[in-house]
C-alpha cells in the first residue's frame, strides 16, 4: 500500500486531543457536546471500525472477529483509518480533533505523534468498573453493537485495564493528561472538560 500524504494534515497544525476511557465511560457523549461548544472534528475510532465492517470489505471482515473478542484491532489498520478521515476533514477547514477511544495501547499513541503531530492534552475519563457495567447493559438495550454483551464487555474491560491504562500513566508522565472523574453527571462533567479545553485552546 503507497504511504499516505500526510502533509496538509502537518501543515493545518490544528490542535488534537486524545479521548481515553473505559468502555461506556462517556466518551461519546462527551465528545458530542465538545463538537456543539467548540466546532472541533469528533473522530471514534470504533466507529471507524464499525463502518469498515458495514462496508463489507475483507479488511472489515477479519476486524469483526477481534472486535467482538473485545481484543485490539492492530495499530496499522486503525492508524491508516485514522489518518484518512483525518486528511478528508482537513480537506473541509477543521479546526482540531478529538480522537475518541485512541490510542489503546503505548504504541499507538506514540507511532501517531512521531507520524502525524503531538497530541495537546489527553482527556480519560475514570469511571469505575461496576458502573462501566451497568452503562453499557442499558446501553445494550438501543445500540445494536455486537460487542455490547456481557461476555464481550468483560473482555474490553480486562483489555482497558491490561493495554489502555499504561496509556494513561504514560501520558501522565508527559504532563499532558488530564483525569476527570466521570462518574457524575454529564453537565458536572462536560463543566470540567470545558475548563481544561479553554485553557488549552486560549494557549494556541
Ligand atoms: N483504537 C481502537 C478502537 C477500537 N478498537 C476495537 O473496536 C472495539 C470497539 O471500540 P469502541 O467503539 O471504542 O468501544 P469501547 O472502547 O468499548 O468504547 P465505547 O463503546 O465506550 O465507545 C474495541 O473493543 C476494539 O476491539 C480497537 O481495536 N482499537
Ligand atoms: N450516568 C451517566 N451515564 C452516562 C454518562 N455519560 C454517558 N452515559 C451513558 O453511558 C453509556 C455509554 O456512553 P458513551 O458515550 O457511549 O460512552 P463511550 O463508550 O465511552 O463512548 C450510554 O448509555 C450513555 O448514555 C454520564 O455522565 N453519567
Ligand atoms: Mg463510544
Amino acid at each position: 500500500m503507497a504511504p499516505i500524504d500526510l502533509t496538509p494534515l502537518k501543515t493545518a497544525n490544528v490542535p488534537i486531543f486524545f479521548i481515553v476511557g473505559g468502555p461506556g465511560s462517556g466518551k461519546g457523549t462527551q465528545c458530542d457536546k465538545i463538537v456543539a461548544k467548540y466546532g472541533f472534528t469528533h473522530l471514534s475510532s470504533g466507529d471507524l471500525l464499525r463502518d469498515e465492517v458495514a462496508s463489507g470489505s475483507a479488511r472489515g471482515k477479519e476486524l469483526t472477529a477481534i472486535m467482538e473478542a473485545g481484543a485490539l484491532v492492530p495499530l496499522e489498520v486503525v492508524l491508516t483509518l485514522v489518518k484518512e478521515a483525518m486528511l478528508k476533514a482537513v480537506a473541509k477547514g477543521s479546526k482540531g480533533f478529538l480522537i475518541d477511544g485512541y490510542p489503546r495501547e503505548v504504541s499507538q499513541g506514540v507511532q501517531f505523534e512521531n507520524e502525524i503531530q503531538p497530541a495537546k492534552l489527553v482527556l480519560f475519563f475514570d469511571v469505575a468498573e461496576d458502573t462501566l457495567i451497568k452503562r453499557l447493559l442499558h446501553r445494550a438495550q438501543t445500540s445494536g453493537r455486537a460487542d455490547d454483551n456481557i461476555d464481550t464487555i468483560k473482555k474490553r474491560l480486562h483489555t482497558f485495564t491490561t493495554a489502555t491504562k499504561p496509556v494513561v500513566d504514560h501520558y501522565e508522565q508527559q504532563g499532558k493528561l488530564v483525569k476527570i472523574n466521570a462518574e457524575g453527571s454529564v453537565d458536572d462533567i462536560f463543566a470540567v472538560v470545558t475548563t481544561n479545553l479553554d485553557k488549552a485552546t486560549s494557549k494556541i
